[in-house]
């Protein structure tokens, strides 16, 4: 795929940057877990399509890379997985929504309140 043909898809993707050898995006979490259970959840959907990004986790943010390795450049197979991966970040409903998502999936991994076991 030619730069210009990645420049205008970028345009649809605005959390989206790069160019026709990658694309790339960040996104910060609320907690280290709520970024590592988003990253099995993106490691699902690869699996599913057999595409995979270059992900890279430090602390509460993740950085995800998308590169087709077999061509050396962005193909079609990375702008839809970049759109899979925006659908699991839960973009599609707004930013206070993605927050919500995060704080809610934390919340689930806590083991619930034993009675009896103080405050
Ligand atoms: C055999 C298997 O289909 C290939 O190795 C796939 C797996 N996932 C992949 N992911 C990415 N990003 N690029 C590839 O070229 C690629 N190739």
């Amino acid at each position: 795929m030619g730069a210009a043909e990645v420049a205008a898809a970028l345009a649809g993707l605005p959390a989206w940057q790069g160019d026709e050898h990658g694309i790339s995006r960040s996104r910060r979490f609320p907690s280290m877990l709520a970024a590592a259970e988003a990253v099995v959840e993106i490691a699902a959907e690869a699996d599913e399509m057999d595409h995979h990004p270059d992900v890279d986790l430090r602390y509460r943010t993740m950085h995800v890379g998308l590169t087709t390795h077999d061509v050396g450049g962005v193909t079609e197979l990375d702008l839809r997985l970049a759109r899979e991966i925006d659908r699991v970040l839960g973009e599609d409903q707004g930013p206070r929504a993605l927050d919500r998502t995060d704080e809610q999936r934390t919340r689930a991994r806590r083991p619930p309140a034993q009675p009896g076991s103080g405050a």
